[in-house]
């Protein structure tokens, strides 16, 4: 006989509700309600820091039928996941799938919730869904139940880099080259691509004050929330800017090296998380395939005139990264360490290590 389905809301701010069925754990959560349209990858996307507040929704119509992989580390970090934890605050989806099946999975993708205790909710019409998303824009949103409710929380308005990062320096050891990551939220792929490079990274906390260490390199990462929370960061970068060591800013790190340059950020009606973002390269008549997941955007105008735009949305025009005229500074707002989706723009990091040496 079936188990007893455990119906389940979701209940957007505006007052819409979307009924389903329970899956992963049954707790009440709220925060903001984001789309990824996305076609694979949410053991990566689930572990990314930078959704930490924010409740899911994979618009691909099936979900959890090639499980989770297991909790294999290799050069200290988490083999197969971008963080070691579920970032999100829930997840919603249109059909659920238990009976996984996959080479490396371990467990379904509700057991995996549920040791996070994350609950889901499946039989959600997500088209109509992110119709209403992309209409209204963004909204804040909470999955609940007969037995558990919550208030609308905006997990944004808190420094949510400060709870993701780590909280002391950690060294991935490799090359004699070295790089600081300046961690707000990093993708554990950020630090494999410099690995794999064989440079040497020190990760260190968001507020750590990184000008004055000796490297070759300074990396800001991707991370949750409005970048202006990171106020010690755009700091530290402002000043960083002042010399000529190398700097990546890689989404949220774009957005920091941006407010650090004189640039504005804002938020956008309903952000961009996908695999298939065509990202043009200013100035020549190329268009890349990115990989994004961000909900504010650079106001590049208020640049001073030594930074050019480097890359625009070509759905929306928005900025996609920004670049010194002279000086190796710049940043993407895609993501170049992909995971998941196409690494086609990789070559930034290889970029970054020639101005290195
Ligand atoms: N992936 C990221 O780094 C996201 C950056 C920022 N939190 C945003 O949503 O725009």
């Amino acid at each position: 006989m079936k188990a007893l389905q455990l119906m389940t809301k979701l209940i957007l701010e505006d007052g819409t509700v979307f009924e389903g069925t329970a899956f992963g754990s049954k707790k009440a959560v709220s925060g903001g309600v984001v789309f990824n349209t996305g076609m694979v990858g949410y053991p990566e996307s689930l572990t990314d820091p930078s959704y930490r507040g924010q409740i899911l929704v994979l618009t691909y119509p099936l979900i959890g039928n090639y499980g989770v992989p297991g909790d294999e580390q290799e050069d200290q970090l988490h083999k197969y996941f971008e963080s070691d934890r579920i970032q999100v605050q829930g997840l919603i989806v249109s059909e659920y799938c238990d009976a996984y099946s996959h080479w490396n999975a371990t467990r379904s993708l509700a057991q995996w919730m549920q040791e996070f205790e994350i609950p889901g909710i499946s039989g959600i019409d997500t088209r109509a869904l992110t119709k209403r998303l992309r209409e209204r824009g963004v909204m804040l949103g909470k999955i609940v139940d007969d037995r558990n409710n919550v208030e609308f929380v905006d997990h944004d308005l808190r420094n949510l880099a400060a709870e993701v990062c780590v909280q002391t320096p950690v060294v991935y050891k490799k090359g004699k080259k070295r790089v600081i990551l300046v961690d707000c939220g990093v993708k554990n792929n950020i630090i494999r691509a410099f690995l794999r490079r064989n440079i040497t990274v020190i990760r260190c906390p968001w507020n750590y004050d990184f000008t004055q260490e000796k490297v070759d390199g300074i990396v800001l990462s991707n991370g949750p929330g409005d970048p202006k929370t990171c106020v010690e960061t755009i700091e530290h970068t402002r000043k960083a800017l002042r010399n000529n060591t190398p700097i990546l800013g890689i989404c949220l790190g774009s957005q920091i090296l941006g407010l650090a340059a004189g640039a504005d950020t804002y938020k956008l009606k309903y952000g961009h998380r996908s695999h298939n973002q065509p990202c043009a390269e200013s100035g020549v008549k190329r268009c890349y395939m990115t990989v994004q997941n961000h909900g504010y955007a650079v106001d590049a105008d208020p640049l001073p005139e030594d930074w050019r735009e480097w890359f625009y949305n070509k759905n929306d025009g928005t900025n996609e990264g920004i670049i010194h005229i002279s000086k190796p500074f710049f940043g993407a707002q895609f993501h170049p360490e992909a995971s998941p989706g196409p690494d086609d723009t990789e070559f930034i990091f290889d970029m970054f290590i020639r101005a290195m040496s």
